[in-house]
């Protein structure tokens, strides 16, 4: 169930074509929060460019972060991470590698059941030697004492792969602290496969355009070289959230902005799979913008390793097509802000679609009309209530959603762009 009660009716009928945004990238902004605190350039200015009520609350969470780390020596700072995984686990490697703090994370209790201990092992295993420490609570507080001199550690952090790819984006961005402190080579070294690679690309994009040197080796990253980019870079649009105004905006006819091909979100995957499925991407006039034209003639196949976060946005589209269709590698969507693989099932069945899990493999079949109307509990989880409500628009058959205000997270405009679009939302007993 979602930690919230209230409801609301989604109406889709009466869709008008409007221009749609998506908010700023939280994943873009968290790791340009990180760097503009380690070069230099705070408060960022692209993230102070933003309104505050479109900010994501992760953003928030991670700025509040750095804020608290930024603050002169004194007691113990703390610091509520919220639902934030990857805020919570950048900031515990950025609190690592702050000299001499000490700093009391919490959370969400289910922030709290996600596994973080590859990390903490990591950072335990590199950093101990120099007087690191870091105690769990159960689950919270997490309390991190970082040392002041780590200059005689051996360089390198060792991670594995699978679980998360945050583990290694923070350690790499606490490589780049390093690097600057030390002007020594600092090192992530990843064991087996990684699961979501396409994240710490976007890291590892974040940190060249802010001026580090990174080398690349098989499954080791180095952080080796600084210089100062000419200007800070500006932050994209976000490519998950454009996910759902894409499938919006074919519907309504509407045009969505603010979609920058230039930003390296592995949640840009959305263009090619729309048009896997029959449908196209066309440019709308006003740069960034597009519109979303064609008829869908056929299933499509996407892989949670390559971009885990559209599979609940797949999925509903996935409900709509002439054909079944295939999710891959879904194992990860079990590790996020809800078991995601168990959210994406009961949507599919409350819309009357059936959906089979073979191993790491789903099989998504759409049922042959859709619903009079479904409901859905978002279990507090942002992309499962976006998710449905996005079928809902896809389909035009009204939703009634528990736990609405979670979208806060990654998207808090969410409901108002729907309503651009002509949705209808009223609050349901
Ligand atoms: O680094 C990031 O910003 C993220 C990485 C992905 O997580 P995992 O690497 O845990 O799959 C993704 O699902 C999450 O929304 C954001
Ligand atoms: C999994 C997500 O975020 P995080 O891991 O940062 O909580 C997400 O936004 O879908």
């Amino acid at each position: 169930m979602s930690t919230s009660t209230r409801r609301i009716l989604l109406d889709p009928t009466g869709l008008t074509p409007s221009p749609l945004s998506p908010p700023v990238s939280k994943s873009d902004a968290q790791r340009a929060l990180v760097l503009g605190h380690l070069t230099g350039a705070w408060p960022l200015p692209s993230v102070q460019a933003e309104s505050d009520e479109d900010l994501p609350a992760d953003v928030r969470v991670l700025r509040r972060g750095v804020e608290a780390l930024r603050l002169p020596p004194g007691p113990v700072r703390d610091v509520d991470c919220a639902d934030g995984g990857a805020p919570f686990r950048i900031l515990a490697t950025q609190a690592a590698v702050t000299p001499g703090v000490r700093v009391r994370l919490t959370g969400t209790p289910r922030l709290g059941e996600r596994p973080h201990g590859p990390l903490f092992t990591s950072l335990k295993d590199a950093l101990g030697p120099a007087g690191f420490t870091l105690v769990e609570g159960k689950p919270w507080p997490v309390e991190l004492t970082a040392p002041t001199d780590t200059s005689r550690v051996a360089p390198v952090f060792r991670v594995p792969g699978s679980q998360s790819s945050q583990y290694a984006s923070s350690l790499l961005l606490g490589c780049a602290a390093l690097y600057l402190r030390e002007r020594r080579a600092w090192s992530v070294e990843i064991e087996g496969t990684l699961t979501s690679a396409g994240y710490l690309e976007l890291t590892v994009a974040w940190l060249e355009r802010f001026g580090f040197e990174l080398q690349k080796s098989a499954a080791r990253y180095t952080v080796s070289g600084y210089t100062p980019p000419p200007s800070v870079p500006s932050l994209p649009g976000d490519w998950s959230s454009l996910g759902y105004l894409l499938l919006v905006a074919w519907k309504s006819g509407g045009t969505v902005e603010r979609a920058d091909p230039a930003s390296a979100h592995p949640d840009q995957a959305i263009l090619r799979l729309i048009e896997q499925v029959g449908l196209r991407t066309v440019p709308a006039g006003q740069p960034h913008t597009l519109k979303v034209t064609g008829r869908p003639e056929q299933g499509l196949r996407a892989s949670g390793k390559e971009c885990p976060d559209l599979l609940p946005t797949l999925a509903a589209l996935a409900c709509v097509l002439p054909a079944p269709s295939t999710l891959t590698d879904v194992g990860i969507l079990r590790l996020k802000e809800s078991d995601r693989l168990e959210g994406i099932r009961a949507l599919i069945a409350a819309y009357g679609g059936t959906s089979d899990l073979q191993g790491e493999i789903l099989h998504l079949t759409p049922p042959a009309a859709p619903p009079a109307r479904f409901e859905m509990d978002s279990q507090g989880d942002h992309r499962l209530a976006m998710t449905a409500a996005t079928l809902s628009v896809l389909s035009g058959a009204p939703l009634v959603l528990t736990g609405p205000e979670c979208v806060e997270k990654s998207f808090p405009g969410f409901w108002r762009q729907l309503q651009r679009s002509g949705a209808r939302i009223s609050e349901s007993p």
